[in-house]
């Protein structure tokens, strides 16, 4: 089981890539909002029962000041990734990208690209694929049709004078 939570409803449609490659792999997963700013006992109860109610990855995704990630990768000593959403009224995404990879050392945080859940979620099908053969074979799949994407592309492809 995966954990994707999100610091607002705001971000349910940056977040819902990382839900699809879950549904692909066919990975069960909880989808929930919690605000580490909004709801702090709501995150740490989360975040501390989270081991024991058998999640194995927690994919973080937050807007401007992002602190979710990193306060829920205080708490657990499970792997969270953190995916910076780049929401409404933010820099650009480029407040919340910082305020999750510069993390402290000894509580790290396996930061996407701004808007990267896609990558959250196959990361984490990765982390599990180290104890999971079926899913060992089906990212080898992925790869190889990867490669022929663009065996594909070298033959298409044309300089047009
Ligand atoms: N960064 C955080 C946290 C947190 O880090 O705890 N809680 C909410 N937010 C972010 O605030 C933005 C605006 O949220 P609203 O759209 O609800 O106002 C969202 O991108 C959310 O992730």
């Amino acid at each position: 089981m995966i954990g994707i939570i999100m610091g607002s409803s705001s971000d349910a449609a940056i977040m819902k890539p990382a839900a699809d490659i879950l549904d692909l792999y066919k990975i069960p997963y909880e989808f929930t909002v919690i605000s580490a700013h909004r709801s702090p006992q709501i995150m740490f109860d989360y975040a501390n029962t989270a081991l024991e109610r058998g999640l194995k990855v927690i994919i973080a995704g937050a807007g401007g000041s992002a602190h979710l990630p990193g306060m829920v990768a205080a708490i657990t000593t499970l792997p969270v990734i953190g995916v910076p959403v780049k929401s409404s009224n933010s820099l650009d995404g480029w407040d919340s990208l910082l305020s999750i990879v510069q993390m402290p050392n000894d509580i790290p945080v396996a930061t996407v690209a701004v808007n990267g859940a896609h990558n959250a979620g196959l990361l984490a099908v990765q982390i599990l694929a180290t104890h999971d053969d079926r899913l060992m074979t089906m990212l080898k799949d992925a790869k190889l049709k990867n490669v022929e994407k663009v065996k594909a592309q070298q033959t298409s492809i044309s300089l047009k004078a």
